[in-house]
């Protein structure tokens, strides 16, 4: 699968940060319940590896990256531990090279036109445009379509139910991804009916076709 395919599978993309992988299977299968099922775990604690396994060994229907992949190492662990796909918040020539020798999607991340050109060059026009809201948000990508054709963005930073919808609804937007669909409180009282509903709600926004 490339990046493109994944991100149409979304349309929004869980960013799942987890400090119990205990939870990760139940809260994959209240995702994927409600209809969302690419799933981005955040390398940003402890038990990221681990509950990407645990996603990959019990929740079948999901498909489990790793995010916050910021060097080859990061990558190689998350491959390790059986990431599907790997998302960075920005670039770099080591990782660029690193992604570059793996059979997975790799997306990105890029904040302006000449990262996203960067980005381009070394051989991902499918890019995650973050911090989103903080760097331009719709106003930026609408200003990026003309020159920047070829480009695909998964915006994320900021994004939640109220404004997904109106990204999704840009044509160089494949998906967004978020953490509003996995709030800590949630998780932490294993509310796995409130995520699922959450879940839905995101799975019931649409993209604007087409996007090829
Ligand atoms: O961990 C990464 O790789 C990141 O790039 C950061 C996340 O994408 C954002 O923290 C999600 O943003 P919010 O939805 O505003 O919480």
């Amino acid at each position: 699968m490339d990046s493109f395919t994944l991100l149409t599978l979304g349309p929004v993309v869980p960013v799942i940060v987890l400090t119990d992988a205990g939870v990760a299977p139940e809260l994959g299968a209240a995702l994927v319940a409600g209809g969302i099922k690419v799933l981005e775990v955040t390398l940003r604690t402890k038990a990221a590896l681990a509950a990407i396994r645990r996603l990959r060994e019990e929740v079948p229907d999901a498909i489990v990256g790793a995010g916050t992949v910021r060097n080859r190492a990061h990558l190689e662990a998350a491959l390790e531990a059986g990431a599907q796909f790997a998302v960075s918040p920005g670039l770099t020539p080591e990782l660029a090279a690193a992604a570059r020798g793996t059979r997975v999607p790799f997306i990105p991340g890029v904040a302006t036109p000449s990262e996203a050109m960067r980005a381009e060059d070394e051989g991902f026009s499918v890019q995650k445009l973050f911090p989103a809201e903080s760097v331009g948000g719709i106003k930026l990508l609408q200003a990026m379509a003309s020159p920047l054709p070829e480009l695909r963005f998964c915006p994320t930073g900021g994004i939640h139910a109220g404004n997904a919808g109106a990204y999704l609804a840009l044509p160089n937007v494949l998906a967004v991804g978020g953490s509003w669909l996995t709030p800590e409180p949630l998780i932490a009282a294993r509310d796995w009916a409130a995520i699922t509903r959450l879940a839905a709600e995101a799975a019931a926004l649409r993209r604007n076709e087409p996007h090829a």
